[in-house]
Formats: structure tokens, C-alpha cells, sequence
């Protein structure tokens, strides 16, 4: 009795009695002390008398299934217990109302009919994330953080950097999904191998998808991989990125970039963790920890209807904003040294210093491309200088990237033409140089790959 009085109590609240049942068993077995409510009152009554830490809750109760009660019992546990995590169940055909309930304060929803292992994985999620957010030892220094997890890789110490770092600390354990946004540069792509490596998935595979760079046509066969013969072009077969990233960690960048078709398929195996190979009838699972990152604004996009509603709450369980680099200009010193140390190490030469008028005029400048962007400035600088020490007039031309560089006399005569044709002329001579090299060619017009994706397909070019 005592014993079981210790095991953390999850509430089910469901007016069907098969669903309880199977819960409670599946909890029972799976170390919880499952407590059942049938009506919206008992469940109430029950979070008053025991111990809760998290509650399983369906949407409808009588015969009813607009999902109005499941709202009120959300919202009346809420005013009793904010701090209870609760997960909602809901069919496939209304994850609407599952959205719903997450604006409302719910942490997740679950579709019926579930997989037992998400139910599991959902709750430890949810617990973990609760603990947490209790956690009385808020570090605050840069040191404290170093000392407990390994973010080895990212300079900074402005608070706001900080503040990204106690949260990437707090749940990179946990397998909860994390959405990271940030303009271009900003280091997104460096969070998310952070939030891996200071998981317990970290000896797994952590596996990057450019979903920008991929057509809506191959999106299946990318994800979920293909049997030889499964289409035309399926000359043999291929193994899909959830495939790879089983036990690890998956990385969808550009996610604000996925077409509508899209959208519905990465949901679904976001939402089920199963998929098909294409060309297959078996039904694989993966278990992968989701990471995700874009530099648009997926809130205005949901609200214009051009991201989907219920894939953005199953990507933002928690969310990472990463400041512009204008915004934490105290990193600027701290960055620029340890690029200089790197660059010039890499490049065998002596590391310069930098004047301080030039570092305060690199502390104000605004950063479109930010750290990408400063790294290139400071790169060019290094190498077209070859000075013991960086004056102001040595990045002076650099700043502002490539564009300002180009000699205005070897563009040609105002009118002959547009901006769209010399935006395709310089990408087609970068191709050239770079013998179709797209992460070279991207990095010397400073922008992503992702950016330049758009922009071969804006121009009908094929790399
Ligand atoms: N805090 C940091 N410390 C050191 N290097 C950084 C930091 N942030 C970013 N960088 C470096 O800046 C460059 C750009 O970072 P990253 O690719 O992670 O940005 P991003 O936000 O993913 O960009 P995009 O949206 O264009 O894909 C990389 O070379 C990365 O290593």
C-alpha cells in the first residue's frame, strides 16, 4: 500500500470504461499508480483528494462530442492544479479541438486509438518537463552552465544567450519537441546538435533534413525512404532519414518551408512515430527525439492558413527564440575572438588583434546575415588585411557582405536589367566557379542553403 502511495499518480479521466481500463493497466504495469474518473466531477474530486502529477483527459463526456465539457474540465483542472501537466486524447478527425486545448493550457495530445509506447513517452516527457520548471537552482553564469552540460561549441554570454542555454539545459533530456527560431545565421543549426548532445540520445545518430531543399515529389522517399522498383527512379533501395535517425535525434530545418502535401505526411508520423517505406506495406516505428528550426515567422504563417495549426503544436512543445546578433551586441568581442583564433589557425597565420574602435564599430553595426555574416566579414578581413592588428578601415569595406564589394562599373547600364535577372546571372556564375558546389555557392552570396533552394527554384534553375 505504501509502496504503491509512492509511485507517481496519473489521473485518467475517461467516460469509457474500456479506455480506462486498458490505461490503468498499461500504467500499472509501467511503474504509475493509475486513478480513474469517469465524469468530469470525479475528476475534479479526485485531484482535490490524491496526489496527481499528470493527467490523462478525454475531450467528450456524455453523449456530446463537441468537445465543450473536455474544454471546461480543462480549464477547471487548470484553475485548481496549473501546475499538473495535462495530455488530451482525441480522435484523428479532431485534432482541431486537441489545438484547441493546447491553447488552453493543455502540454500535449495524444489521437486515439493510441500507441501504448507514446502514452509512455508523452508522460515521461511531461513529468520530466514538470520537474523541471521546479527546479530551484536557475543557473546564471556562464561557467555554472559550462559545468553542467556541454555547449562547448557556442560562444556568448549575453543574457539572452543564457537564457536560451538554462532552457536547452532544462530539457534537452527530456524527449520533448523543441522549435527553434531565429533569423538567418543565428546559430540555429549549433542549438539543435546542442540540445542533442546534452541529451541521453546524444550516442545515437543526430540526423539534419534540409526540408527546403527538398521537393514536395521526393518528400516521401526522403523521409521515409523507398523499395527498388517503388517508382520509376527507384533503382535501389533507400533508406529514409526517420530511418536513420531511429534511437537519435532528427533535425528538421527550414520546417516553415514544407508545401501543404507535406505537411499532413510529416504530421502524421510526428503524430503516430510510424510510417511506410514507399513500396512497402510494413508499418516501421521510430523513436526519435524531434528538432526543428526555421526562420519564418510560422506564427503568421498558421494564422494566413499556410502552416498547418496541429503540426506547429506538435512541433513546439517548448520553443528556442534566438536573438539577432544586433540585439546581444556584448557577444561581439567574445565571438570575434574566437573566430580570428580559428580562422587563423585554419589558414596557418599569426592571429591579429583587433583595435578597439574597430570592435565598437563591429559591436553597432547591424548584422542582416548575424553570426554567419560576421564570421565572413571577419574571414575576408583577415586574409585581404594581413595586418598584426585590425583598424576599423579594414572591415570598413567588408560589412556589409558581398553585395557593397561589387565595383559599381562592372555592373551593367541602369535598365538593361532587373534585379531578379542579376540575382540569376550571379548564381548561375557562382555555379560555375564552384562546379555546382551549393553550400560554397550559398556561402559566397551569404545566404543559407536553404535560401538558395528557394531561389534555384524561383529562377527554374537545376543545380
Ligand atoms: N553562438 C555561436 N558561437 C559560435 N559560432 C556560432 C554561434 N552561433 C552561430 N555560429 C556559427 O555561425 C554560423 C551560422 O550558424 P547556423 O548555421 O547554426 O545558423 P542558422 O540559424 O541555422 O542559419 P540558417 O537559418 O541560415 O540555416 C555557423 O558557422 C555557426 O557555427
Amino acid at each position: 500500500m505504501e509502496a504503491s502511495a509512492k509511485k507517481p499518480g496519473v489521473l485518467i479521466v475517461d467516460d469509457d470504461p474500456s479506455v480506462t481500463v486498458s490505461l490503468s493497466l498499461l500504467l500499472k504495469n509501467n511503474g504509475y499508480r493509475p486513478i480513474v474518473a469517469h465524469t468530469p466531477d470525479r475528476a475534479l474530486a479526485s485531484l482535490r483528494e490524491e496526489r496527481v502529477e499528470a493527467v490523462l483527459q478525454d475531450m467528450n463526456f456524455s453523449r456530446k462530442t463537441t468537445g465543450e465539457e473536455g474544454l471546461n474540465l480543462l480549464a477547471d483542472i487548470r484553475a485548481e492544479q496549473p501546475q499538473v501537466p495535462v495530455i488530451l486524447m482525441t480522435a484523428w478527425g479532431s485534432i482541431a479541438l486537441a489545438v484547441k486545448g493546447i491553447k488552453a493550457g493543455a502540454l500535449d495530445f495524444l489521437t486515439k486509438p493510441w500507441q501504448n509506447d507514446q502514452v509512455l513517452r508523452l508522460l515521461e516527457t511531461a513529468r520530466e518537463l514538470a520537474a523541471g520548471t521546479t527546479d530551484p537552482a536557475e543557473p546564471s553564469s556562464r561557467e555554472s552552465l559550462d559545468q553542467r552540460f556541454d555547449f562547448s561549441r557556442i560562444v556568448g554570454a549575453s543574457d539572452s544567450l543564457l537564457r536560451i542555454l538554462a532552457t536547452i539545459g532544462r530539457v534537452a533530456h527530456t524527449d520533448a519537441s523543441v522549435l527553434i527560431l531565429g533569423e538567418s545565421g543565428t546559430g540555429k543549426e549549433l542549438i539543435a546538435d546542442a540540445i542533442h548532445r546534452n541529451s541521453k540520445r546524444a550516442r545515437g545518430p543526430f540526423v539534419k533534413v534540409n526540408l527546403g531543399g527538398i521537393a514536395a515529389s521526393l518528400f516521401e522517399s526522403e523521409m521515409f525512404g523507398h523499395l527498388r522498383g517503388a517508382f520509376t527512379d527507384a533503382v535501389s533501395d533507400r533508406k529514409g532519414r526517420f530511418t536513420q535517425a531511429h534511437g537519435g535525434s532528427i533535425f528538421l530545418d527550414e520546417i516553415g518551408d514544407l508545401d501543404p502535401g507535406s505537411q499532413v505526411k510529416m504530421l502524421r508520423v510526428l503524430q503516430d512515430r510510424r510510417y511506410e517505406v514507399l513500396g512497402s506495406s510494413r508499418t516501421i516505428s521510430v523513436d526519435t527525439r524531434v528538432v526543428s528550426a526555421t526562420n519564418r515567422n510560422l506564427d503568421a504563417m498558421v494564422r494566413e492558413g499556410s502552416f498547418r495549426e496541429d503540426l506547429f503544436y506538435r512541433l513546439n512543445l517548448i520553443t528556442l527564440e534566438l536573438p539577432p546578433l544586433r540585439e546581444r551586441p556584448e557577444d561581439i568581442p567574445l565571438l570575434v575572438n574566437h573566430f580570428l583564433g580559428h580562422l587563423a589557425q585554419s589558414y596557418g597565420l599569426e592571429r591579429p588583434q583587433v583595435a578597439p574602435a574597430a570592435m565598437k564599430m563591429l559591436q553597432r553595426h547591424a548584422w542582416p546575415g548575424n553570426i554567419r555574416h560576421l564570421k565572413q566579414v571577419l574571414e575576408r578581413a583577415l586574409l585581404i588585411s594581413g595586418k598584426d592588428m585590425l583598424e576599423p578601415e579594414d572591415f570598413r569595406q567588408h560589412q556589409t557582405g558581398p553585395a557593397t564589394e561589387t565595383p559599381t562599373d562592372v555592373l551593367p547600364p541602369v535598365g538593361d536589367m532587373t534585379l531578379e535577372e542579376i540575382e540569376k546571372a550571379m548564381i548561375l556564375k557562382s555555379l560555375k566557379h564552384f562546379e555546382g558546389n551549393v553550400t560554397k555557392v550559398a556561402s559566397s552570396l551569404g545566404i543559407s542553403r536553404a535560401a538558395l533552394y528557394r531561389r534555384f527554384e524561383k529562377h527554374g534553375i537545376c543545380p
